[in-house]
């Protein structure tokens, strides 16, 4: 494969060009189109700030997401390296990293008759990268774009302890430990992404959507439920949750997860704070908020599209945007580790080195079709679908430069490189009978196609007019079997005269004789289409009973103890994410939390407004379901979303269209106390 890389240096106006900005990106992010690799070079060092490298070419313009998914049947790999931190600087260490360009990185030989190594990767972030250029240049936009498309998305972290993946996903400990500052620059790739969300939400009016999501931890290589850590007694450790494979599916599932409905991006930045605040963060020699667990955080995305601009049927589709923030490998030693920091430690290790084995094996084209050992953790069970099923993936490799933690990003960038070659089949997920409706329609169109390109081909008219003779030939298609030959009818215009009067009978008996075909030909079109509408209607019936089926289960439910230990944000975030290019740019009126203009711009389902303003639409539904669904008060709603509003207290809206949501939820933290829930818990461990 020919090698084609580029540094950027990106100079649009407007994208960094604001006062306090940290230069233009081409300084912190490289990127190469080849393939990540290693390769070992003799001992010379780059120089950090390579641009004089002839293959390197300046690249005006977007470097935007979507570019960066061009193969996206890989896993889309990227490097991150974090800055010296304050330790190693004060012991006079040296970055032993350097970039000389072309998305390359040259790691320093540890001896003198050692070579060095060189790495190369789509994207590589040095030190100087903010948290937007993450957002901007890894791809994570696409795939938030993917999961809204109906797509499995995974973003996961990983690196030796210390290396930044969590201040990658979620941003300096210190960020979330009281109110949150929402207008940061630290904030990390995981509200960057939500506040990123809402926006593609927000352009997409022609479809409902329903998000909803949930917070897990893996501990010890247990299971536990981040946003509901019911204590079984107090004092004692959260009960986890069982991890089972659901047959149909095909895949691995958490049980009794609970999941939280987030109508706003607030709800979305509540179930971040939450989480952070409930998982397990303990202090050791190489990190002083290391991660215990690891943290899968999950935005489950429905959405909801006519199938067609007149039709009643609704084509749904069911995206998942993952948050992975895998607590990093430690050597015991180096981190100090004793008592229950190294029984976590030893945890850790143990489920990143299968993780380590399953990646290994699927890369490799002669043992991917063999065993792939997922079942010897949680963590590769929850993260299979991720890495070989049908999900898109996108891998941020997180490597500190300090000569110290060598061996470790040596290591680091290894697995990063192999992960890179793992194919995966991204397929959107939908429901199996809407995907029929689907190949039928399409069927259909197909079907209507070849009979206007016959009709087109014979010349004949809308109404069955004599067609007029041409002089080419006919093509073949369509039903051939019972249509007479067309061949004949190709008859010279101008010969025409020349025909005597027993050939003229005859070919107008042929034309006639092909009508007739055409017109069977439609009427077995429209046979199908009432067929199709038959099916369609059997399908909202089924619908409809699923419906009441959700709606007993969910009146047994109660909803997350969430509380939001601040005011709402996500108006101002949307409409300052939406006029600036910098997702959370830092001005003195954000600093305000104004929006300027007084304008708000909240997400709301316009599907849901237009049907509170207009009369119900005529449900298909049989005169009993009608009776049953009047018994249960939700005649008329027809779509998932507007159902469940109806249903759930947190759906209501004052006047103004704007649901007072902490209310509504601190409502139901009291509930869910009254029934017993704990609704927190406290720090585990020696934090
Ligand atoms: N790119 C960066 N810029 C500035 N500071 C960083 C960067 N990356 C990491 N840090 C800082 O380094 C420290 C360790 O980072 P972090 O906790 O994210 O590491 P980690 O890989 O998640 O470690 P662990 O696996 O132990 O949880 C934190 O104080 C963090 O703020």
């Amino acid at each position: 494969m020919g090698v084609i890389t580029e540094r950027v240096s990106r100079s649009r106006s407007g994208d960094r060009t604001k006062p306090g900005s940290r230069g233009s990106t081409g300084d912190r992010v490289h990127r190469s189109a080849t393939f990540s690799g290693e390769s070992t070079l003799p001992g010379s060092r780059g120089s950090n700030r390579g641009s004089a490298n002839s293959l390197n070419k300046s690249h005006n313009g977007s470097l935007g997401s979507l570019d960066d998914f061009d193969d996206c049947d890989n896993i889309n790999v990227v490097v991150r390296v974090r800055p010296l931190n304050e330790k190693e600087q004060n012991r006079g260490e040296d970055s032993i990293i350097t970039f000389p360009g072309q998305g390359q990185m040259l790691l320093e030989p540890q001896a003198e008759n050692i070579k060095a190594k060189q790495f190369r990767f789509n994207i590589l972030f040095e030190p100087e990268a903010t948290q937007e250029d993450v957002l901007s240049h890894s791809g994570a936009k696409r795939m938030v774009e993917m999961a809204v498309e109906g797509y499995p998305c995974t973003i996961f972290c990983y690196g030796q302890t210390g290396s930044g993946k969590t201040h990658t996903l979620t941003g300096p400990p210190h960020l979330f430990r009281k109110a949150p500052d929402m207008y940061s620059e630290d904030h990390g790739l995981v509200f960057r992404s939500f506040v990123y969300l809402f926006q593609v939400i927000n352009e997409q009016k022609d479809k409902d959507f329903l998000l909803k999501a949930s917070y897990l931890e893996i501990y010890n290589e247990k299971v536990i439920d981040l946003l509901n850590p019911v204590q079984p007694e107090p004092g004692k450790p959260p009960r986890s949750l069982m991890v089972r494979w659901n047959k149909k599916k095909r895949a691995f599932f958490v049980e009794n997860l609970f999941t939280v409905e987030c109508e706003e991006l607030d709800d979305l930045l509540a179930v971040l704070e939450e989480g952070l605040r409930n998982r397990a963060v303990a202090s050791h020699n190489m990190n002083e908020f290391s991660s215990r667990s690891h943290t899968i955080l999950t935005v489950y995305i429905t959405s909801e599209q006519k199938a067609a601009e007149d039709s009643d049927v609704y084509i749904s589709k069911l995206g998942k945007l993952n948050f992975v923030d895998l607590a990093g490998s430690e050597m015991t030693k180096k981190t100090n580790s004793e008592g229950k920091t190294l029984e976590e430690a030893n945890n850790i290790n143990k489920s990143l080195m299968v993780l380590g084995t399953c990646i290994s094996n699927l890369s490799d084209p002669k043992k991917k079709t063999g065993h792939i050992p997922y079942r010897d953790s949680k963590l590769t069970k929850l993260l299979a679908d991720s890495l070989a099923g049908s999900g898109v993936t996108l891998m941020i490799a997180c490597a500190s430069p300090a000569r110290s933690n060598i061996s470790e990003s040596l290591n680091t960038l290894r697995y990063a490189s192999r992960a890179k070659r793992i194919k995966t089949k991204p397929i959107v997920v939908m429901d199996p009978r809407e995907s029929l409706i689907i190949s039928l329609k399409r069927e259909v169109h197909i079907l209507q196609q070849e009979n206007d390109q016959l009709k087109a081909l014979l010349n004949i008219g809308a109404h069955g007019e004599v067609p007029a003779i041409t002089n080419g030939t006919p093509g073949t298609g369509g039903d051939a079997r019972r249509r007479p030959s067309i061949a004949k009818l190709a008859v010279d215009k101008e010969r025409l005269h020349e025909l005597k009067t027993e050939e003229l009978i005859e070919l107008l008996q042929e034309y006639m004789a092909n009508n007739t075909a055409l017109r069977d030909e439609n009427l077995d079109l429209h046979t199908l289409r009432d067929a199709l509408m038959r099916d369609q209607d059997v399908i909202i019936k089924e619908n409809e009973r699923l419906l009441r089926k959700l709606e007993e289960i969910n009146s047994t439910c109660s909803r997350s103890p969430i509380v939001p230990a601040r005011p709402t944000y996500s108006a101002d975030l949307q409409v300052q994410s939406l006029s600036q290019p910098s997702t959370l740019p830092n001005t003195p009126e954000r600093n305000g939390h104004g929006s300027g203009d007084g304008q708000v711009n909240v997400w709301t389902n316009p599907r849901y407004e237009e049907k509170k303003n207009s009369s119900p639409r005529k449900s298909k539904v049989p005169k009993s379901v009608d009776k049953e669904l009047e018994k249960r008060q939700m005649k008329g709603s027809d779509n998932i979303k507007g159902k469940i509003q109806q249903r759930t207290p947190s759906g209501t809206r004052s006047a103004d269209g704007k649901k007072p949501k902490s209310q509504a939820i601190k409502n139901d933290l009291a509930a869910r106390r009254r029934a017993g829930a704990s609704p927190g818990r406290p720090p585990r461990a020696n934090q």
